[in-house]
């Protein structure tokens, strides 16, 4: 009887279990149906998978930058169970991100971003204290006026970056790889790089690419839809997603570790000049130092240095290929310097004003192939209503960069290498100075003014130089280039064949020397 008893209420439990559940996975499903209705339009996708398999591979900026024209400016996509909204357009990106950006300016949570050790950088953190404090640690030292300080220590560089090219042009890749990362190490710790074999230096060639490749918008989507990657032994066919999470875990420790002890043993012996680190640490007093500030010093420093140096270093890939492609373009730029400027003498941060077609080449670059295709993606602090979309707290929001540059209305003739595009019928630049690339609002780049200097420096100095040239075949003839492009975080072109050829037949390195030395008399 009680057998019975309890039998017959284990099976109305078990019924009523049953009910419950499906009853919620109904109202889940509805609330999702509804939700989904109050998100912007997008491409419908497969269950599980999401639009994950209509993307292309490797290069998903394009495939948005497709759905765009069926969609609109604001397209949900749904990648396995990520959720987010593509942004295609500037206005639209603006009026989000920088106009609200108080409620447009939190990170998402990345899967990828724990494993590879990245928790700590400025790029990552969330809208909150930590990161104003970043922001500020950068302020003072990179802002628009403060980043001129940089600019002797910028145009040396990219004189030693002439002199590398001048010896190795094959090398071309490497040393572009060295320019940035020694402007990159003397900002955040004022570490001066070493001609040849540089310890920082050589790591930062092996490992660079690996860890923005590693870092790739779709590998945080896979490790979130598949967690297991992360422990897969390494004998087992798809591991190779952990060794790299690995290889990149321990290159990034050293890299913060290393030159931050470099400035705090400077610093001891009152050997260290001006840098992000050193010149923090001078002001909070190093011996009384709050360790949290020493913290943020020291993480901030390390993400300066990792933001900085590959993303210059692919916008001058860009540049070169861009000018072997485009010689008309070149000798254009070359003819401006050479009016302005003459041939006895390199230019300097005084002549930027009086080049303007050559500050056209810097923005078409920047806007050409953006090397940040899909920016970084910002996140919803709160739900907010925008249009008649309900936008759920925490929402995603990707800006697609590429699509930006693409705009044709903007634009005209988009994958055109086109410096003319930034000069009005007046012969004046126009007010576009291709913001976008940097991203938007309170998270937008803070190396920008840094970076910028950079980029000139280097272009400029190599088109007072050099021809860059497709290469030759055996039988003389040019190789035509077919680019081809990385992707990641960040997209550049893979290394191409070219020569590099000194404008004047008589330079050699006794020759650029001198050329150099004349060059640095009054200069900014
Ligand atoms: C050509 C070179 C560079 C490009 C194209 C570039 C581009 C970007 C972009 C698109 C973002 C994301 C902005 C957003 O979320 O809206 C960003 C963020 C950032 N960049 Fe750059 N960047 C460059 C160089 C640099 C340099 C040289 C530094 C430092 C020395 C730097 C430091 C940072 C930092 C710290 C952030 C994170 C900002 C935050 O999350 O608050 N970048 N950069």
């Amino acid at each position: 009887m009680i057998s019975t008893w309890l039998s017959d209420n284990a099976q109305n439990a078990a019924l009523a279990l049953f009910a419950l559940s499906a009853w919620s996975l109904i109202q889940q499903k509805r609330r999702e149906r509804v939700s989904r209705r109050e998100l912007p339009p997008g491409p419908s996708g497969l269950p599980f998978f999401g639009n994950a398999l209509q993307i292309r591979d490797g290069e998903p900026w394009k495939t948005y930058t497709e759905w765009a024209t069926v969609y609109g400016d604001l397209v949900y996509v749904k990648l396995f169970k990520q959720g987010m909204i593509i942004i295609n357009s500037e206005e639209t990106a603006k009026e989000l991100l920088e106009h609200r950006s108080q409620n447009y300016s939190d990170r998402a949570v990345s899967a990828i971003t724990e494993p590879v050790g990245l928790g700590f950088s400025t790029v990552r953190l969330p809208y909150g204290q930590r990161w104003r404090l970043h922001r500020k640690l950068y302020h003072q030292v990179m802002r628009a006026d403060a980043a001129t300080s940089y600019h002797p220590m910028q145009l040396a560089k990219a004189r030693r970056l002439l002199a590398e090219l001048l010896e190795t042009p094959s090398r071309y890749h490497l040393s572009l790889q060295k320019f940035s990362a020694s402007i990159a190490l003397s900002i955040a710790y004022d570490w001066d790089v070493a001609e040849k074999d540089d310890p920082l230096v050589s790591r930062i060639e092996s490992t660079m690419d690996l860890v923005f490749k590693t870092l790739s918008p779709m590998n945080s989507v896979l490790l979130s839809a598949f967690p297991f990657l992360l422990y897969l032994p390494k004998w087992m066919p798809g591991s190779c997603l952990r060794r790299n999470i690995e290889i990149c875990r321990e290159y990034i420790k050293k890299m913060a570790d290393e030159p931050f002890q470099y400035v705090l043993e400077s610093l001891e012996s009152g050997k260290v000049g001006k840098s992000l680190a050193s010149d923090s640490l001078r002001k909070l007093g190093i011996h009384n130092a709050d360790p949290e500030l020493v913290l943020a010093i020291k993480q901030s420093s390390a993400t300066a240095f990792g933001a900085g140096s590959e993303t210059t270093t692919s916008s001058m890939l860009v540049f070169m290929l861009a000018m072997v492609l485009n010689p008309r373009v070149q000798e254009r730029a070359q003819k401006e310097i050479d009016a302005m400027i003459g041939t006895t003498r390199l230019p300097n941060f005084n002549d930027r004003p009086s080049l303007p077609y050559v500050e056209a080449v810097l923005r078409e670059t920047l806007r050409w192939h953006p090397v940040a295709p899909l920016s970084i993606p910002h996140a919803a602090v709160n739900n907010d209503i925008y249009r008649s979309y309900s936008i759920p707290k925490g929402m995603i929001f990707v800006p697609n960069a590429w699509a930006m540059s693409r705009n044709e209305k903007k634009y005209p003739r988009p994958s055109e290498f086109m410096p003319e595009r930034f000069i009005s019928a007046h012969g004046k630049l126009t007010s576009d100075t291709v913001n976008f690339a940097w991203g938007f609002g309170r998270r937008i780049c803070a190396g920008r003014h840094v970076a910028d200097a950079s980029l000139w420096a280097a272009m400029v100095s190599i088109l007072a130089t050099f021809k860059l040239l497709p290469a030759q075949g055996p039988d003389g003839e040019s190789i035509e280039i077919e680019p081809r492009w990385t992707n990641g975080l960040t997209s550049h072109p893979a290394p191409f064949p070219c020569r590099i050829v000194a404008r004047t037949p008589e330079m050699n390195p006794e020759t650029l020397a001198q050329l150099i030395q004349s060059s640095v008399a009054g200069e900014v």
